[in-house]
């Protein structure tokens, strides 16, 4: 089925001699650009969440390397300091292992930029692919209820999560689209919701505290989230408060489906214990939109990811097909 009108957003482009990312900080009021013109500008912008979403975030790596190759930057340390952006998405890694491998293998300037477009293209071509996969699993007249920012803003274009919403919706499965705000930095809010409007898809807001009692209420049937980093066991690394959906779904029956293409899978980890959990800065915390909301002296504490383990859900879905109930065993059978 085409999905053509729900995948116009490209957040991160090649421009030759630069690299282009939509500021994600900046949206949905503004929708300003930043150039990037050597790996150093790529890294501040993945710190900054300026890109941000874990295949992104690997795909602007990628073009990272490009540009240092470009400017006979030491690529060691280029490669070191990408790599340190952000711990926990394994998709960072993932690219930058690739990138690395072309290196050694005598890759020039040219190669190097096959590479990363190569990356580019096979995640737009998974998110279409996982879209159908998962949108199949969504009996007609469904609800679902997605967390942060999945979408064309988190990835090569037409999103993981996002991407099975816009496909479920495209061929009539989904009625109900919720997002949520996604606390404290306001992906859903500021980023899902920018992308459902500009798609023409009704969906409501909803705070995170509102999740359990709109299950409750019998209007969602399935609870859609994208993923960080998925273990060896299938437990998930996602951005926080995913965990508490997915005991909130298990209590009242609603289906946990997590979308992530394969370069999310980290085999090397054994379990969700051994993810490691980036700790943000607590002002994002304690500020909305920069301005204080807590009174001078309080302090924060800010994950930013939180691990749901593999026996809360209920379908994995990857560009290579969908595992029912993950567990260590069909990840291996699945992923090697
Ligand atoms: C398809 S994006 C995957 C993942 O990345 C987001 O985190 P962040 O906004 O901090 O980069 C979020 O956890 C998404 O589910």
């Amino acid at each position: 089925m085409d999905y053509a009108r729900y995948d116009r957003i490209r957040a991160v482009q090649w421009r030759d001699d630069h690299l282009r990312l939509l500021d994600q900080r900046r949206l949905p009021f503004e929708e300003a650009w930043i150039d990037c013109a050597d790996a150093a500008a790529v890294a501040q912008a993945i710190r900054d969440l300026a890109v941000r979403g874990a295949p992104a975030i690997g795909i602007a790596a990628a073009w990272g390397v490009v540009l240092a190759m470009r400017r006979g930057a030491d690529l060691d340390v280029v490669l070191a300091t990408l790599r340190a952006a952000r711990p926990t998405a394994v998709n960072l890694m993932w690219a930058l292992d690739r990138m690395k491998a072309r290196i050694a293998a005598g890759a020039d300037a040219a190669a190097l930029v096959a590479e990363a477009q190569a990356i580019q293209d096979e995640d737009l071509a998974a998110n279409r692919r996982m879209g159908a996969l998962g949108a199949a699993l969504i009996a007609p007249g469904s609800g679902v209820l997605t967390h942060c920012n999945t979408g064309s803003l988190a990835t090569a274009g037409f999103g993981t999560a996002l991407g099975v919403i816009r496909a479920g919706v495209a061929e009539g499965r989904i009625a109900r689209v919720y997002a949520g705000e996604t606390r404290p930095w306001l992906q859903g809010a500021r980023l899902t919701m920018w992308e459902l409007v500009r798609d023409g898809i009704p969906a409501r807001l909803i705070a995170d505290s509102a999740a359990a009692h709109l299950m409750k209420s019998g209007a969602v049937q399935w609870v859609i989230v994208g993923a960080d980093r998925i273990a060896a066991n299938g437990d998930t690394a996602n951005k926080i408060g995913t965990y508490q959906l997915a005991i909130a779904a298990r209590h009242h029956g609603v289906g946990f489906m997590v979308v992530a293409p394969s370069s999310t899978v980290d085999m090397a980890t054994p379990g969700g214990d051994a993810i490691e959990i980036e700790l943000r800065d607590p002002a994002e915390l304690l500020e909305v939109a920069g301005r204080r909301m807590v009174a001078e002296g309080a302090q924060a504490w800010n994950p930013v990811f939180d691990v749901t383990p593999a026996a809360l859900i209920d379908a994995l879905v990857t560009e290579r097909g969908v595992i029912e109930r993950p567990d260590a065993a069909s990840m291996r059978a699945a992923f090697g």
